[in-house]
């Protein structure tokens, strides 16, 4: 066992944990495992791969096509969508094991804390354009961070939000994934769904934890097609770390069956992984390689230098947090951090004496509960199944977690195109 895994420090973190109320981010965790990120840059995540993520635009409908080349256009686009969901897993899931040697605890941002940044275009021919990224704290209690990924030059939006519940077992902590993600590829006329994968932590015990996602994850097309995508870590499929297996299906009616899937996609989400048509399971052997997540190289988001940004954005206001960290100065982290958060509470406090409300700043609050209401979520929501409410992405209707009320957040654009002081 490593000497970090016996320091005093990490076992009495791990009793902590023992009793922790659900919270994560009220966790007082060793210095050793903080990250001097903020969880409000993991939006960039969904996009690293900005090339895969306008792909869909590339594979339209020829004009007056016949409705067998519609429905095979329409299956291609959803196998694209399906590569750039894959290709997004390896960021959001491994990059702080494969950048700083473990996972790590993410600074926990303040409400209004926002992180904004670009994508260029970096294909030859210019087709990709430029993709810009707004991530903005919505809630602090509970942590929800709120994001929009948008191409022009594609008119292609990714909308969506991300909270967790956890829980903790014996040697793992469970996260449990709110919100979603809407794709809309404006110049189709077609939208997706995307729902979020339950996950655990493991490697706690050994001071070294990693991500290990589980259970289900589905991408709904306003086409119809639906991709179910099963998680897995060591043992279940292939006893290698990181497997998934992903059936694609012509509607939700077909998923009930396995046999019906049109095409099959197994490997590893974190390494390579293969397709085949039909319901059989793709080897890498006989069958086509589908992705590979070790192969492409994520894009970096272009962020502006700190002096040059909004006090509200996340580098510039944990600035002085960063530094401790990095230099592991553990005193210097805590009064860094209390200096910031003594900050926020005064804000909270003026807020309640003067009776004002924290306004959002580029997302709405907007409740699905009345059922006349119609937009490309409901539609897609009524084609895959799944519950309308803000239960664990993914949950089916009338299914046990199907309860709660039906909040979610959405991107509203004039709200941007209004902003005077934060810049790209
Ligand atoms: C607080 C307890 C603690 O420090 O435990 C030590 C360990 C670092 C485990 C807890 C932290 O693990 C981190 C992993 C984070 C998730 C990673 C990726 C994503 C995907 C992204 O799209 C949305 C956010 C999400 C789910 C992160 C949420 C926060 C997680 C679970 C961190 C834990 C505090």
């Amino acid at each position: 066992m490593s000497n970090v895994a016996q320091s005093s420090s990490w076992t009495s973190f791990l009793k902590s944990i023992a009793s922790f109320n659900g919270d994560l981010s009220s966790l007082t965790a060793p210095p050793f495992i903080l990250s001097p990120t903020s969880l409000s840059e993991y939006s960039k995540y969904w996009s690293e791969h900005p090339d895969l993520l306008m792909e869909p635009n590339f594979l339209a409908n020829s004009e007056n096509a016949e409705k067998y080349e519609i429905e095979a256009m329409s299956l291609k686009r959803t196998i694209a969508v399906a590569r750039w969901f894959i290709s997004t897993l390896r960021s959001q899931y491994c990059s702080r094991n494969e950048n700083m040697g473990s996972e790590k605890k993410p600074l926990n941002p303040f409400l209004g804390e926002v992180f904004v940044g670009k994508w260029q275009d970096l294909s030859k021919d210019g087709k990709i354009g430029t993709t810009n990224l707004l991530s903005e704290q919505v809630s602090h209690h509970p942590p929800v961070t709120a994001y929009s990924i948008y191409n022009e030059k594609n008119n292609t939006l990714l909308q969506g939000y991300n909270g967790i519940r956890s829980s903790f077992s014996t040697t793992s902590i469970n996260v449990k994934q709110y919100g979603h993600a809407l794709l809309n590829y404006q110049n189709l006329n077609e939208d997706y769904l995307v729902t979020l994968p339950p996950l655990h932590i493991e490697g706690l015990i050994t001071a070294s934890p990693f991500v290990e996602l589980e259970g289900t994850s589905y991408i709904q097309a306003s086409s119809g097609y639906i991709v179910v995508f099963e998680f897995s870590g060591r043992g279940y499929f292939s006893g290698k770390k990181n497997t998934f297996k992903a059936r694609i299906y012509r509607d939700i009616l077909s998923s009930s069956n396995k046999e019906n899937a049109l095409v099959t996609i197994s490997g590893q989400w974190s390494g390579k992984s293969y397709i085949a048509k039909g319901s059989t399971t793709p080897s890498s052997k006989s069958d086509e390689l589908f992705y590979d997540a070790q192969y492409k190289k994520p894009e970096e988001l272009i962020v502006k230098p700190i002096d040059e940004q909004h006090e509200l954005e996340s580098r510039k206001a944990w600035s002085k947090v960063a530094e401790a960290i990095k230099k592991s100065d553990y005193d210097l982290i805590h009064v860094e951090k209390l200096k910031l958060e003594n900050e926020q509470r005064d804000l909270r406090k003026k807020e309640q004496e003067s009776d004002i409300k924290w306004e959002t700043r580029w997302f709405d609050s907007i409740d699905y509960s009345d059922s006349s209401y119609r937009d490309a979520f409901t539609n897609l929501i009524n084609l895959s199944n799944l519950s309308i409410k803000n239960c664990p992405s993914g949950s089916v209707k009338g299914g046990k977690y199907d309860s709660g009320d039906a909040k979610h957040w959405r991107f509203n654009p004039s709200k941007w195109q209004n902003e005077s002081e934060i810049k790209l």
